[in-house]
């Protein structure tokens, strides 16, 4: 049996798949957990995959990896390829203010779109090196090359070879990489920092990164991108992915630019596109509730479900880290409509839920398109009160995978793909799915608009 390997390393842990490269079935697998916070220094990515991997059994009888990895994050290398600084992550807020002013000194959101398919708001890596050249220029003047996330954790797996190397689909959350034209924009890099660090090599979907000991490196990508490889979606195909960001996405054949900067015109893994919408504000919102609740993800699942729907009126706006869709950083989340009846933890639990969900729907709409097929995938589609209550609240049936590591298997995919030398992607069967369906919850999403327009008109959008 020939076996592959597939990682995620994610916002809040890394995880190690081991598969069978032929069917895909699952042989053995680890994971670690990453620091808490949106600035993390990369050593400690590379800490959590050693320890992964040990978990996973090692990879000495591996013949091929696949890095995946959370998207954008601004990892800064010195001239001997050493980190500048802690690097900013995608859920990491502080270059807003960047990400108007780019905006406006490009000529407006229009000129992004076209440009590189997608408006810049504060997790896009651009945004970052502007606020680096801002408010750290001896570490924006040291930095002499960037990358991201993915890009650096392969490079150091292939023993820190000369060139580093990216994929289309990471390099397309950058700001300065078109996929409409599959070339980098160095004049939005000069434009963000006053200067232009080498970047990576974008390498085609089947591309060889390099090798890790006697293992062949796939190209690696974007934890999304990777996921839509490893449910194997196809036209018509929606991805709703709960994590510590919410993401909806489809796969598309022609590249998106949306001008009101809602959907990201992103790359995929394959040689397509990949429209997708993100809000910083899913599976954690769960968590914290739970906490203030002091009960475990089960009891507040159990919660959720004995409240009525619409949870009374109570509506809880999510905006716990600011929020990316919309675009407003510096808002905080609100509850609304409480009253003496709605003053219960399964009122809270069921509207924390509710509200998490709302915010995916508006993500699912922006996508404006009639999908064949809702997945949900994601630490936060293990909860059976996401599972039941995502049918009422997006008005139509969800399909939840056996829970399973979807990003990993996604890379690990690939480095299968990459063994084959073929023109697609190897057949691996996803299994069951189960089938979630409800009728949608009345007034839900009204209010919950209600209470959003209440939260958006007291933040500044951008600021
Ligand atoms: N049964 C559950 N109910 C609700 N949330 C859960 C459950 N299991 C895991 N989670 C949440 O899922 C999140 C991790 O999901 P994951 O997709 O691995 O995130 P990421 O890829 O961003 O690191 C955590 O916030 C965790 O609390
Ligand atoms: O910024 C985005 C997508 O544009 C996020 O989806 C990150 O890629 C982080 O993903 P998770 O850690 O939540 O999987």
């Amino acid at each position: 049996m020939t076996l592959v390997a597939g990682v995620d390393s994610s916002t809040q842990s890394c995880k190690v798949v081991i598969r069978d490269a032929e069917t895909g079935a699952l042989v053995r697998e680890g994971r670690a957990p990453h620091p808490d916070g949106t600035e993390v220094h990369p050593d400690h990515w590379w800490t959590a995959l050693q320890a992964a991997i040990e978990e996973a059994g090692g990879l000495d009888d591996v013949a091929a990896i696949g890095v995946a990895a959370q998207q954008h994050g601004m990892v800064c290398l010195d001239e001997n390829g050493e980190v500048v600084r802690p690097a900013l992550l995608w859920n990491d807020v502080r270059s807003a203010k960047a990400a108007s002013d780019l905006v406006a000194e490009l000529g407006g959101p229009e000129r992004w779109a076209e440009a590189v398919g997608s408006v810049p708001v504060a997790s896009f890596t651009v945004t970052k090196l502007r606020w680096l050249a801002e408010h750290e220029p001896e570490n924006a003047r040291r930095t002499r090359s960037v990358c991201l996330p993915h890009d650096w954790l392969t490079w150091r797996l292939a023993g820190r070879p000369e060139v580093i190397t990216t994929d289309r689909g990471d390099a397309s959350g950058t700001g300065y990489w078109s996929p409409i034209t599959g070339s980098y924009r160095m004049d939005l890099l000069e434009l963000a920092m006053g200067a232009t660090p080498e970047v990576p090599r974008v390498l085609g979907p089947t591309e060889r990164a390099g090798t890790a000991g006697d293992a062949v490196l796939a190209p690696g990508t974007g934890d999304n991108m990777a996921a839509a490889l490893g449910v194997g979606m196809g036209p018509g195909d929606v991805v709703i992915s709960i994590g510590t960001s919410g993401t909806a996405f489809a796969v598309s054949d022609t590249p998106s630019r949306d001008p009101s900067g809602t959907v990201a015109g992103f790359a995929d893994a394959t040689g397509r596109f990949l429209p997708l919408v993100c809000t910083l504000n899913a599976a954690r919102v769960l968590e914290a509730a739970a906490r203030i609740l002091g009960v475990s993800h089960d009891r507040f699942s159990e919660l959720a479900l004995q409240a009525p729907p619409g949870a009374g009126g109570l509506v809880l706006v999510p905006y716990l880290e600011g929020e990316r869709t919309p675009n407003l950083p510096d808002a905080t989340g609100s509850l609304h409509g409480l009253r003496l009846a709605t003053s219960t933890p399964a009122h809270l639990a069921r509207a924390a839920v509710e509200g998490m969900l709302c915010g995916l729907a508006d993500a699912l709409d922006a996508l404006k398109i009639e999908p064949r097929r809702i997945l949900l995938i994601g630490g936060g589609a293990r909860s059976e009160a996401v599972r039941r209550i995502a049918p009422a609240v997006f008005g139509r049936p969800v399909l939840v995978p056996e829970p399973a590591e979807y990003v990993a298997n996604g890379a690990a995919r690939q480095a299968a793909w990459v063994l084959s030398g073929k023109p697609e992607p190897p057949e691996w069967r996803l299994g069951e799915m189960a089938r979630y369906e409800a009728d949608p919850t009345p007034g839900l999403r009204e209010r919950y608009r209600e209470a959003t327009a209440l939260v958006a008109g007291g933040a500044v959008a951008g600021a």
